[in-house]
């Protein structure tokens, strides 16, 4: 198949790039390299540009007939969306109309969308299911969910068919070590913690002690790369052999729930023949932070048959942890 693989030079796109090349698939990349690396983008043809450009697109689906595009590019940065909702509302929101209209223009009808957790707001209930009600509390998070409205009408008027998965906690490397997750600034607390065992950052920052958790730290739902790229593929495939139709939406998560300090337990578990003492240091909560976020991933495992096959942290951990240490030229 010929796949669209936007921001696919990023942490995640560049996993699920290497995943459709190695399975086949003739993958082409457009990133604008604003957050994503040259070197995350070894399988594919890689075109740098932006999705601001029109004529770009148009040149590319006039160029190749695409069975299938996949749209992980955005800015996903929370404190940003809040003090630049513009840029969040331009990037995630006019831009990929810009996508989506050129998709229909030339008669692409599946499409695959990285949603997020943070369409939901703070928990009403939990695990997180797909009937949860949707108030986000920054524009990151609304600037996600109008693309998941966007998606209702363009399959309404269209026909254009799409599945929005609503990642959680997106983590972990390639098992192969080749690539893993880069950020400028890095804000995950898996990567950062891993940069302090590397002797890369000299400390991490536990934001808030009293939350009404089990330890007081926050509890998330870490789910690994690789899992979360299978998930991609398995919705591809019921696009394009019709198993679903209309527009889709997914939580997409492990359905476990980890604790900050239990993450800072687990690497410390991971490291201890070859990295360094943990410096944890005690911080103030983080503003827009939930107590905890676990999704219920029901649906998706009964419409797709999607399983998570890296669900065990330390496992998790590990392949960062291979990551971190390329990086930081320990090996
Ligand atoms: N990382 C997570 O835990 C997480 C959780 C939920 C949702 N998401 C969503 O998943 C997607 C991928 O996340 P990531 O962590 O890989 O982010 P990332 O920043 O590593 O990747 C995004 C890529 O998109 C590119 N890009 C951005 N705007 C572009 C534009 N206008 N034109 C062309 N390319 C553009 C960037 O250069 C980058 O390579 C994002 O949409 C994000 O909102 C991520
Ligand atoms: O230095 C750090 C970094 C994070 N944390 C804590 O660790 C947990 C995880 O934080 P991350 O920044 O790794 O992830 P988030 O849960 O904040 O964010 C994730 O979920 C969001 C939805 O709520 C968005 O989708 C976002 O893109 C995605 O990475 C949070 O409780 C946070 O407060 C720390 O204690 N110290």
């Amino acid at each position: 198949m010929n796949l669209l693989i936007v921001g696919g030079a990023g942490y995640i796109g560049s996993h699920m790039v290497k995943q459709l090349s190695l399975e086949g698939h003739n993958v082409v990349v457009l990133d604008n390299l604003t957050s994503g690396f040259r070197e995350l983008a070894c399988y594919g043809e890689l075109v740098v540009g932006d999705l601001a450009d029109i004529v770009l697109l148009e040149n590319l689906f006039n160029q190749y007939e695409f069975d299938g595009v996949m749209h992980f590019a955005a800015c996903s940065l929370v404190g940003e969306s809040v003090q630049h909702p513009s840029k969040y509302y331009r990037n995630n929101v006019a831009n990929t109309l810009n996508l989506l209209d050129v998709m229909v223009r030339h008669d692409v009808k599946q499409f695959i969308f990285s949603s997020t957790a943070a369409t939901f707001g703070e928990p009403h209930y939990l695990p997180i299911d797909e009937a949860h009600p949707q108030q986000p509390i920054n524009p990151y998070g609304m600037s996600k969910l109008m693309v998941e409205r966007i998606l209702s009408d363009y399959a309404a008027a269209y026909g254009l068919n799409s599945v929005s998965l609503r990642y959680f906690n997106a983590c972990g490397g390639d098992p192969g070590g080749e690539i893993g997750e880069c950020h400028d600034p890095e804000t995950h607390l898996i990567p950062i913690i891993l940069q302090a065992a590397s002797g890369r950052r000299e400390a991490v920052t536990v934001f808030g002690r009293d939350y009404a958790t089990e330890d007081g730290t926050c509890v998330r739902d870490y789910i690994h790369i690789e899992d979360l790229c299978s998930a991609h593929a398995l919705a591809l495939k019921a696009l394009l052999n019709k198993q679903i139709i209309g527009a889709n939406a997914y939580n997409l998560g492990n359905g476990a729930g980890f604790s900050v300090q239990q993450v800072i337990d687990a690497v410390r578990r991971v490291v201890a023949d070859d990295g360094r003492d943990i410096v944890v240091l005690e911080g103030e909560r983080r503003s827009g932070d939930p107590a905890t976020l676990v999704a219920d991933s029901a649906l998706v495992r009964k419409v797709l048959g999607w399983y998570p096959n890296f669900s065990a942290l330390d496992t998790i951990i590990r392949h960062a942890w291979a990551w971190e240490k390329k990086l930081a030229k320990l090996d």
